[in-house]
């Protein structure tokens, strides 16, 4: 008998659930994905697929969005994302909804209402006060540190070059780290004297347990989350994060020495931790994958390697002399370099937003209030329609010879009015550090194999770990350049 009533009752609450949604479930008819869709998980079978990454799937998504017209869906737990891999459907919606989806609160226990995942309410003040942090002038005055911080990554290497393959991220995260706690909030924090700095390793722990808590819906709410074996080990790297930020925020105001009360306690800081661990979380890794990326296509690309040394011999003179800000917008080819190996390997692949008003794009179709919608910035970056049939290869020269089809068909750092705010910042401290280290290194790929033409063209193997990673933490070696090869 129980049982019966309990069939009823989910027989019930599945008709209400349907009624409730019928208008998203019209939406998903019009945008068919060709995998089975589950009771309860929907799709999300396909982000847990044994031997397989969940970048397989946004890769997947990607696929059959571009055979679709650049849009397909699928459903999420009990949720539809509309899958957006075309410039012109995400040029309207990054345009017009500005709302996060739900999915992005499971970063809320590091960075509460920071304004990167914050409701727009909040997100909306916070950043008229953050951007003038980034105006060209204060931006300028940043290379010298960005170029001091190379030349110390440049030293730091010396142990490595000439040696065995090694991880550059390991590296170069440290100079990230470090680089962004001098501009932004004057504190050397020396992550270089250590490349196992605990900030970084609680930093990476905590993206790869979001990433695999991100892609099982079951396990989003935190009542179930917070009885999972390593929920203990989420809770230290969180602490561990916020505690880094809470003494920084200290001894910044012990410094100042301003109007600022000593006594009070991080937690009255609320908002100016959450937004120091934005600009700390937002900056670092994201920049530092970058970089890793693009050092690893130079590995593999020694002709497009050549030439961006020369440029940079012709450009900065040798090793000997800095590099200044009046250097950077004249590194063209280098820029070219790093916006190639953005679009290939975005740092953050997909990004998601909510629709909250009926949004109608250019195609006529139109976007249901309660929908996801997820960018897929892969896909968009891949699409042959607006990149061509090579959209696959690494080819810098599309970036000098022609112009974007559309803005969004580029958008690395988002795009609309909740776009990155450190978009500049990014590409002239990644520009400072390639650049210092090219012309102090040559860069070899981990194998020699990867330089025969079929493994050079052939995609590097990536992983999602909220942002997209080399799956073998991005190795290369390297050979010390002798100061005589700049004429
Ligand atoms: C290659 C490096 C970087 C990449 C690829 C990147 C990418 C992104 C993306 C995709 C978003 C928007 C997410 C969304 O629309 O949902 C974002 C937001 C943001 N980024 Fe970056 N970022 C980079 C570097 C930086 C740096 C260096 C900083 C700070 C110094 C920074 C600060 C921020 C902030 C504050 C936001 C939130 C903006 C807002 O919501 O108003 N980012 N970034």
């Amino acid at each position: 008998m129980l049982w019966q009533i309990c069939l009823v009752l989910l027989a019930v609450y599945y008709c209400m659930w349907r009624w409730k949604n019928r208008d998203i479930i019209k939406l998903s008819k019009q945008l068919p994905f060709p995998y089975t869709c589950l009771p309860f998980i929907g799709h999300a079978w396909l982000f847990i697929r044994r031997g397989k990454d969940p970048i397989d799937t946004f890769r997947l998504l990607a696929d059959e969005a571009h055979k679709r017209n650049g849009i397909t869906s699928f459903w999420f737990g009990n949720n539809l994302y509309v899958n957006v891999a075309d410039p012109y459907a995400a040029d309207k919606v990054m345009k017009t909804s500005l709302e996060k989806d739900e999915v992005m609160d499971l970063v809320r226990p590091l960075i509460g209402n920071g304004s990167i995942f914050a409701p727009v309410t909040i997100w909306r003040p916070r950043r008229k006060v953050l951007a003038p942090t980034f105006g060209q002038k204060t931006l300028n005055n940043f290379v010298k540190i960005f170029y001091k911080q190379s030349a110390i990554l440049a030293d730091q290497l010396q142990s490595v070059a000439g040696k065995e393959k090694f991880s550059i991220f390991s590296y170069v995260t440290t100079y990230s780290m470090d680089a962004i706690c001098e501009t932004t909030m004057g504190v050397n924090v020396n992550a270089q004297g250590n490349i196992n700095h605990p900030v970084l390793k609680a930093f990476n722990g905590f993206c790869q347990m979001s990433a695999a808590r991100f892609v099982c819906p079951w396990l989003h709410p935190p009542s179930v989350y917070k009885y999972m074996p390593n929920y203990s080990t989420y809770v230290k790297h969180c602490q561990l994060l916020k505690n880094f930020v809470d003494k920084i925020i200290k001894t910044k105001g012990q410094e100042i020495n301003n109007d600022w009360n000593n006594n009070v306690e991080p937690d009255d800081n609320l908002e100016l931790r959450e937004e120091t661990l934005v600009m700390v979380l937002a900056g670092t890794d994201t920049s530092a994958v970058g970089a890793s990326f693009t050092m690893l296509l130079l590995a593999r690309h020694p002709d497009i390697q050549e030439k961006v040394f020369q440029e940079i011999a012709h450009v900065c003179g040798n090793s000997e002399h800095p590099i200044e800000t009046d250097h950077l917008p004249s590194l063209k080819y280098l820029d070219a370099v790093v916006r190639e190996s953005l679009r290939l390997y975005p740092p953050v692949p997909v990004i998601v937003r909510k629709i909250e008003t009926p949004t109608t794009l250019p195609s006529g179709l139109t976007l249901v209030p309660g929908v996801g919608v997820a960018i897929n910035i892969w896909g968009i970056h891949r699409n042959p329609d607006i990149w061509g049939p090579d959209a696959n290869e690494f080819k810098p020269e599309r970036f000098i010879e022609s112009t974007l089809k559309h803005p969004a068909a580029f958008m690395p750092f988002s795009y609309g009015p909740r776009n990155c705010l450190g978009y500049q910042y990014a590409m002239m401290s990644m520009k400072t550090v390639i650049a210092t280290i090219i012309r102090n290194y040559r860069i070899l790929p981990a194998e020699d194999q990867e330089l025969n033409s079929c493994a050079s063209k052939a995609n590097l193997e990536v992983k999602f770990e909220i942002m997209m990673k080399h799956v073998n933490n991005f190795q290369i070696r390297l050979e010390k350049r002798s100061i005589n090869e700049c004429i």
